[in-house]
């Protein structure tokens, strides 16, 4: 099986190493030639992980003809993904396996429908789960999973993708893999503004609690297995997106809830998804509040205390 990873930022660029240590020659793209040239030369992504050098198998290029595999990565923000595919012919009629985050904005799609909705005659999967760039290039342990309906062809592409750091699990239910990964970067938002507002680790804790609820509603409602949502792609990567502050997600929220700028230039997957979910949840007349808050944060400058004593003061329910 040959793999090639599209998409040369952070996550991208530590999928690369990380498949170049099984021995792979692995193509990596990136659509800018002045980015790909500097990380073939200097054998590193100076702007995404300083520091972590470019095994010699990897070979960098803005030449998608040069980047052509069976199996194509497709690390790229999931606002980004359509344009991605609707822009790169290429990419046509092959295993595509999502490594983005998040539901589109438009659509109120996840990254595997999207898939789908552009090339029909793609094999559609996603790859997903607890996961630090940064942890993955340093080769420290790290386990994700892969989702795709083909389970035979998730076999094989489970055994490409392993290394001896990093183990995937496999499961055929890519709607629970997909929306689990997706909500949990609103969940995160919602926990960085409580602890940047000084709201303490309790706030915290319940909002991870009643935000995977909301998780398991949306995403048990749109076909997902609950097993799914329990395991790595759901309650594994809500852990560490909301505990973390290398989690850029976190760290909006952080600066949601200290009234402090963020970088625009940061990939924040939370955003746009909090957005696209709020409007699908009120399609479907499905309760989620916190997402609600969220988006109240985002866009109607709503402060995390207020967004706080409107949660509390909902009607008593049972758990
Ligand atoms: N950074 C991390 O630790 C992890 C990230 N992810 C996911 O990976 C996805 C990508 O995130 P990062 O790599 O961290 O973001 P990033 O901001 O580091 O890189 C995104 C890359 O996508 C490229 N890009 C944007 N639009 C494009 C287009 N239309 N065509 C081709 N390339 C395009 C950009 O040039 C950039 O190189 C997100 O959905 C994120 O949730 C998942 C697990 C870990
Ligand atoms: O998805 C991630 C961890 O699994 C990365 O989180 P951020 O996108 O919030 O940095």
């Amino acid at each position: 099986m040959s793999i090639s990873v599209i998409g040369a930022g952070a996550f991208g660029t530590a999928l690369a190493i990380s498949l170049a240590r099984t021995g792979m020659a692995v193509s990596l793209w990136a659509r800018d030639p002045n980015h790909a040239a500097n990380m073939q030369n200097t054998r590193e992504n100076t702007a995404r992980l300083p520091g972590v050098a470019l095994p010699d198998s990897i070979t960098v290029t803005a030449n998608i003809s040069e980047a052509l595999a069976d199996t194509m990565l497709l690390a790229v923000p999931m606002q980004k993904m359509r344009d991605l595919l609707k822009s790169t012919p290429e990419l046509n009629s092959r295993l595509l396996v999502a490594c983005c985050k998040g539901v589109e904005l438009e659509t109120e799609l996840g990254p595997v429908a999207v898939i789908r909705d552009c090339d029909p005659k793609a094999t559609p999967a996603i790859l997903t789960g607890p996961s630090f760039a940064a942890d993955i290039a340093r080769g420290l342990p790290t386990a994700l999973t892969l989702a795709i309906a083909d389970d035979s062809l998730g076999q094989s592409l489970q055994q490409a993708l392993t290394t001896p750091n990093l183990r995937i699990y496999r499961t055929t239910d890519t709607i629970g893999a997909e929306l689990g990964g997706a909500l949990k970067n609103v969940i995160a938002i919602a926990c960085g503004a409580a602890m940047g507002a000084g709201l303490g680790e309790s706030a915290r804790a319940a909002l991870m609690t009643r935000g995977y609820a909301e998780v398991q509603r949306m995403a048990q409602a749109l076909g997902a297995r609950p097993d799914t949502l329990a395991g790595l792609s759901g309650f594994g990567d809500l852990t560490l997106t909301c505990t973390s502050d290398q989690s850029r997600n976190y760290r909006f929220g952080l600066s949601l809830g200290r009234d402090e700028p963020f970088d625009p230039q940061i990939t924040v997957e939370g955003a746009a998804t909090a957005r696209a979910v709020k409007a699908r949840a009120k399609h479907m007349n499905i309760d989620m509040p916190i997402t609600a808050a969220v988006v109240g944060m985002i866009d109607h400058n709503l402060k995390i205390t207020q967004a706080m004593e409107m949660l509390l003061s909902r009607p008593p329910k049972e758990e």
